[in-house]
């Protein structure tokens, strides 16, 4: 019994002496953060969250934390989703076929229905869900609404190999972004509301257009001039030809990476995405990983970061 007592009394210091150093860690963690918090408060933050990063339950919740956090510290995020793999799914439930064409899926008037009512329908909905559960105010839309994108039809051409004939292809109903109207998200700035936004424009013609969630992302990020444009995905970043991540790279050698294939498929418009966005006035655009815990977190808030950075070149003196 007296030995029980004499154990106990350590053993409730030990664990005091634990919590009293997790709070101190919280606290330096916090104070380590500050810089960052005031460099970018009143900033947006343009957070492109593909289909691919949501993954599972815990990851969205996760995400949306995160999101709720960059608010409640003043910056002003802006989240622009994809849907890749989920309207895949549904056009199959549907016995509608769809292809791709360099990663961009070739849209017919039936899956152009399809991935409004996904993009705009589902996914928007679980996200905004998500960041409410999560203790912030989030209000999902379309680039219809306002309408904040104003979209053409992509016009593509690719070179024959056997004839050498730049041929054009036909992609239907697959847009760009003419022109972003960012009026509606100015209104968000001044409040509590999160905007969350799918990758829908509307054409001159009436017709609805699907574009490219990292397109859609770059866009809004150009006309917001965001001090960053974050592209959430499922690799850890831009993998040099060992497999290493490259934290930071320069358009010139992105362009190179492109050139000799280290950088392939869907990262080509990734990275073509965030050149343009760096060109057009964001300070800089990051490549990281949606699946890792609080990645946009670690990315905004610590000297470390996450990810690849792609930078705007600085000329030569
Ligand atoms: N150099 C590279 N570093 C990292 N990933 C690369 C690279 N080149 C090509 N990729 C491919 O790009 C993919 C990310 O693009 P994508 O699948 O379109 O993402 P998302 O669905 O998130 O938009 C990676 O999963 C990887 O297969
Ligand atoms: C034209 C085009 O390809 N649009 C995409 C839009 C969604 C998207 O970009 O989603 P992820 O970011 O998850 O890939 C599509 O239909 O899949």
């Amino acid at each position: 019994m007296s030995d029980k007592t004499e154990t106990a009394a350590p053993d409730r210091e030990r664990a005091d002496l634990k919590l009293r150093t997790r709070w101190l860690h919280t606290a330096a963690t916090l104070t380590e953060a500050l810089p960052y918090m005031r460099r970018y408060a009143d900033r947006s933050f343009v957070v492109k969250y593909g289909g691919h990063a949501m993954g599972d339950e815990a990851a969205a919740q996760s995400f949306a934390r995160d999101i709720v956090l960059l608010k409640q510290v003043g910056i002003n995020p802006i989240v622009v989703h994809g849907g890749g793999p989920q309207i895949g799914k549904m056009l199959e439930r549907l016995a509608i076929k769809s292809s791709f064409v360099d990663g961009l899926r070739v849209t017919d008037q039936a899956a152009v229905e399809v991935v409004e009512m996904v993009l705009a329908g589902s996914i928007n909905k679980q996200i905004v869900g998500a960041i409410n559960a999560a203790g912030g105010n989030a209000i999902g839309l379309s680039g219809k609404d306002g309408p904040l994108i104003r979209a053409r039809k992509l016009a593509r051409t690719k070179r024959d190999p056997d004839s050498n004939i730049e041929k054009v292809l036909d992609l239907g109903f697959v847009g760009e972004p003419e022109s972003v109207d960012p009026r509606i998200l100015y209104l968000f700035e001044r409040s509590d509301f999160i905007p969350v936004i799918a990758p829908i424009g509307i054409g001159e013609d009436g017709h609805t257009y699907n574009i490219n969630a990292d397109t859609a992302a770059g866009a809004i990020a150009a006309a917001m001039r965001a001090s960053r444009l974050l592209l959430l995905t499922d690799v850890a970043g831009v993998l040099d030809g060992d497999k290493k991540l490259i934290d930071r790279m320069t358009a010139t050698q992105a362009r190179a990476m492109i050139a000799d294939g280290t950088i392939y498929g869907g990262m080509i418009p990734k990275i073509e995405t965030c050149l343009d966005a760096v060109d057009k006035g964001v300070e800089a655009a990051v490549i990281l990983d949606g699946r890792t815990p609080h990645a946009l977190l670690l990315e905004t808030f610590t000297e470390h970061g996450a990810g690849t950075m792609i930078e705007r070149e600085t000329p030569a003196a």
